[in-house]
């Protein structure tokens, strides 16, 4: 039987919806503004469209103005550029967010880092990359996946992680650099592993908080994990059901979640965990965008 509380993260991102829809009426009852997202997608990949959908859906639902940019596959970095180049220059739009992965033949760095920081609802533009850096967590956007996984370690442990412990498995620009930041101004103790790290079990094993963002099927196993130890587990990945038929297959995170549930203290779950909580605080980050528009401040989600 396991042991470890399971962190539910449909529920945390359930109550910031709640906490964004109410944000985004008062914006719009004090200032008559109506927070504009627009969603831009290039290309077929299904999984894209999935969250691209999802985020429509929900932005709908928390009250924003929301459009959707379908773009074919051999869109170009022209035409790219000149979508975002529009949307910055719209007073409607207060966030532009360009659904990953783009094909493999546009520059997708360059056309992130065109998008006006302040519009940039993904946090991914170097300048609020660089104000989390700084520590500058109060005039940025900060990235929503990393952003999402601190609201669950802060649902576990408190605004003050003094004295704990943080590994955070990945080293990327995307997720582990900004999660060791985000841990890091929380005052914990931070290791950035990753692939070249020795003995990378024994550094997890140090671990009161311990992030996984490997991308490999359940790759942290329960020897790898400190007894009472707080799991966060940013993977999803597809897995053939084995005697399950073609093509049939469930989602797993990084971690082995039934052997680990048996050591670690508290969990997240693959699905319904981290994943939930990057859509609600791309969310926020949008009606945040909205009120500095306007020159006021929201709450802090
Ligand atoms: N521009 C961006 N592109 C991508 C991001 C991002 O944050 N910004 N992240 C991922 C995809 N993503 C959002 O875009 C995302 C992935 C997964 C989930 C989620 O809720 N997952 C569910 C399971 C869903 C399923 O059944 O397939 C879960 O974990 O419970 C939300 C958002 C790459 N691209």
């Amino acid at each position: 039987m396991a042991g470890a509380t399971r962190v539910d993260g449909k529920k945390v991102a359930a109550s910031m919806i709640e906490a964004v829809k109410a944000t985004t009426s008062a914006l719009e009852e004090e200032a008559g503004v109506k927070t504009g997202l627009a969603v831009v997608i290039v290309g077929d990949d299904p999984a894209s469209h999935t969250y691209v959908g999802a985020k429509g859906r929900l932005a709908k639902e928390c009250g924003f103005n929301s459009t959707q940019h379908t773009l074919p596959e051999e869109t170009t970095q022209g035409d790219l550029a000149r979508l975002v180049a529009s949307l910055n220059a719209d007073p409607a739009v207060h966030g532009i967010l360009v659904q990953l992965p783009l094909p493999k033949h546009l520059d997708a760095e360059a056309i992130i880092q065109s998008i006006r920081p302040e519009k940039d609802v993904d946090g991914l533009h170097v300048v609020n990359a660089g104000k989390l850096a700084t520590g500058d967590l109060a005039t940025g956007l900060i990235s929503c996946t990393p952003a999402g996984a601190m609201r669950l370690v802060r649902s576990i442990h408190g605004e003050d992680l003094a004295g704990l412990a943080a590994v955070v498995i990945g080293r990327s620009n995307l997720f582990g650099k900004p999660m060791g930041q985000l841990l890091l101004h929380a005052n914990a103790t931070v290791t950035i592993a990753h692939s070249r790290t020795k003995d990378l079990a024994g550094v997890c094993r140090n671990a009161d908080i311990l992030v996984a963002a490997v991308g490999r099927a359940e790759m942290v196993k329960a020897g790898w994990v400190k007894p009472g130890a707080t799991v966060i587990d940013v993977g999803i990945n597809r897995v053939d059901v084995a005697g399950g038929g073609e093509g049939k297959s469930r989602l797993v995170g990084d971690v082995a979640y039934d052997e680990v549930s048996e050591v670690a203290g508290a969990i997240t779950p693959v699905p319904g965990g981290v994943g939930p909580m990057t859509i609600a605080m791309l969310m926020a980050n949008t009606v945040t965008a909205a009120y500095r528009a306007c020159g006021r401040e929201p709450l802090r989600f």
